[in-house]
């Protein structure tokens, strides 16, 4: 089957309350979930909490104007050399014409509007971004943390939800894909697993994110206005030892649209280690106890880019 025919599993948020877990749909769209994460490790959700006007703010209003600004105002987006993927990326090898910012806690107004301020320091265009931001990026944490307490709940280990949830924090990234002005498909960023807990992908309109199934199919996800791609990282797999999948993924663009995306990563602010009631004779340890950040530079690294499962690499059993 060819990328454009395969599609991934769709399911429906409309009937589930973030704030109120275990009401309406909530038990059957739960199935689902771990039926979609432990299988492809992702799903397309159709989520209208999160409505098309706030998508068209969140793109027109917040990250058209952001990558609009010079090279030097957007560098300042920098949370100090020992955090390099917490902000600004860009000219970075192998990813020719990928420019992204991130603001660690996205989620709260008080980091978007420091985040606006130090890119619109004499205080113009503040208001309508940090809106338009914090708007969608608040409603996009619903999700994920809906999502994050079905895994837990599905997977019998509900009551670490909240403990752990105080201690995992968000990143909330908005990338730009330039457009090649070809119609052959470019690659602007390459084959990767995330390497948080969960992801939660925005696509505004420009199609070019693809999933790869377990079987080594790729899938390209078609953007909606009422959905969101929601993924498992490494961060997750590894501490369900192994029960979810954390897929495959690359973007590329064809075609002279640019294509722009806005992200939410949540992720652990704590040692990775599978709870006791996931491990057992049938499901043995996969993975040793370990800081994510370590994972993270060994990825890095030029050892870590020589492996092709790099969790496993640097922390298998
Ligand atoms: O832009 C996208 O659709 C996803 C980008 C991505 O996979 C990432 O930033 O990890
Ligand atoms: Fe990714």
């Amino acid at each position: 089957m060819g990328a454009d025919a395969a599609q991934l599993p769709r399911i429906d948020f409309s009937g589930v309350d973030p704030s109120s877990p275990g009401a309406g749909t909530w038990s059957a769209v739960r199935a689902q979930v771990m039926e979609a994460l432990t299988t492809v490790g992702c799903f397309d959700a159709q989520y209208p909490a999160l409505s098309p006007e706030q998508r068209a703010a969140l793109f027109d209003g917040g990250v058209r104007p952001l990558f609009a600004l010079p090279a030097e105002a957007k560098r300042r987006n920098s949370y100090g050399a020992d955090k390099p993927f917490h902000g600004y990326l860009g000219d970075i090898p192998g990813y020719d014409g990928y420019e992204s910012l991130a603001i660690v806690d996205g989620t709260k107004p008080e980091p978007v509007r420091d985040f606006a301020a130090l890119m619109w320091p004499d205080g113009r265009s503040n208001d309508g971004f940090c809106d338009a931001v914090h708007g969608a990026a608040a409603r996009i944490f619903e999700l994920e943390e809906a999502v994050r307490r079905m895994v837990m709940e599905g997977l019998g280990v509900a009551k670490y939800h909240d403990v752990l949830s105080e201690s995992t924090w968000h990143l909330f990234r908005m990338s730009e894909y330039q457009a090649p002005n070809a119609a052959e498909k470019t690659l602007r960023y390459p084959v990767h697993q995330d390497t948080n807990m969960l992801s939660v992908v925005c696509q505004h309109e420009v199609e070019g994110l693809e999933m790869q199934t377990r079987d080594g199919e790729w899938v390209l996800v078609k953007p909606s206005p009422t959905s969101l791609v929601v993924m498992v990282g490494q961060a997750l797999r590894a501490w369900t030892n192994d029960r979810l999948y954390a897929p495959l993924h690359r973007i590329t663009v064809a075609g002279d649209a640019t294509r722009y995306s806005a992200m939410l990563f949540s992720a652990p602010n704590y040692m990775i280690q599978a709870p006791d009631e996931l491990v057992d004779d049938e499901h043995p340890p996969r993975f040793k106890p370990h800081d994510n950040n370590d994972y993270i530079r060994f990825c890095v690294s030029e050892e870590g880019a020589r492996h092709e499962d790099k969790l496993k690499a640097f922390c298998g059993v």
